[in-house]
């Protein structure tokens, strides 16, 4: 059943100074969670649009709901209590000495209970697998630890979405995957609304449905299996094209007869062993 947590009506903003519209007339709908991966070329006005649903940008007109609550000036903290949000550089987002001190700072700031505020950083440590480094300096870990600690501060104030804005971009393969994973993971368990802006095939592939981006607009919408489909075209997209795109666009040039539907790498290896059967 569908259940709207965000609610964009007729969103328009211009940066002053710009020549150009980077929001144009969105409207969009997010549900309660859903994942949405955003995708797009830079400048297309991803993150300007995150920038709405949690009120760092006001938008010159239209509405945004977050939970059925029209946000206003009045009611932007309380809002922004419902998004969290984790940027792109994990070494900006550190206001801590140690990890749990870090992932303590929001709740400090909210004027949560000591008693309470440590129940809370233990299970949101626990929750993205950094318990065992709670006392250590956020400075000594990998990238992807970072991020996975950045994300424990989002998720121990308890929001209702969390924004990934290109949160695994400056990861190594193994970072992304242990936060994709994380986050996955969390979705899985506390049913998280997520809103991931990448240009990363395999983080937009956990997403329910993929959104397209162009020139302050929504110009394409579906599952990641329809977008991906597209091919060559999610260049174009701002996105690379995924593994199995490559694969199958080989073998098609070699005379082999590739199913046209979008494969993921499983489906892809299901579809090459069973291939020698049917021929
Ligand atoms: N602070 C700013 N001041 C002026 N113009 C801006 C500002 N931030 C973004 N813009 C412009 O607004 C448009 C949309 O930018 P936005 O950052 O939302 O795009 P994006 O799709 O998130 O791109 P990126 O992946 O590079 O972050 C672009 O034309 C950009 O140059």
């Amino acid at each position: 059943m569908k259940n709207p947590l965000i609610e964009l009506n007729n969103i328009s903003f211009q940066y002053y100074g710009q020549e150009h519209k980077a929001l144009n007339d969105v409207s969009l709908t997010i549900n309660k969670g859903e994942w949405v991966a955003l995708i797009g070329h830079n400048g297309s006005g991803k993150s300007t649009l995150a920038k709405t649903i949690n009120g760092l940008i006001s938008p010159e007109s239209g509405e945004i709901k977050v939970n059925g609550e029209l946000l206003t000036e009045e009611n932007i903290w309380d809002i922004r209590k419902m998004v969290g949000m984790v940027f792109q550089n994990p070494d900006n987002q550190f206001v801590g000495s140690t990890v749990e001190d870090d992932v303590a700072f929001g709740l400090e700031n909210q004027g949560v209970p000591r008693d309470e505020m440590i129940v809370r950083v233990n299970n949101a440590l626990e929750r993205v697998r950094m318990s065992d480094f709670k006392i250590k300096e956020p400075a000594r870990l990998s990238g992807g630890q970072k991020q996975r600690v950045a994300i424990a501060g989002v998720i121990a104030l308890a929001p209702d979405v969390i924004i990934l804005d290109e949160a695994t971009s400056m990861l190594d393969p193994q970072g992304r995957q242990d936060v994709i994973e994380t986050i996955r993971a969390l979705k899985e368990e506390t049913n998280l609304t997520v809103i991931s802006i990448t240009h990363d095939i395999d983080e937009a592939a956990y997403a329910n449905r993929v959104l397209v981006m162009k020139q302050g607009e929504i110009i394409h919408e579906g599952t990641p299996e329809e977008i991906f489909s597209h091919g060559e075209a999610l260049i174009g997209m701002g996105l690379d094209i995924p593994f199995p795109e490559k694969l199958k666009a080989s073998l098609r040039k070699k005379g082999i007869d590739v199913p046209n539907e979008y494969l993921t790498r499983e489906g892809l290896v299901e579809w090459l062993w069973t291939y020698g059967l049917r021929k």
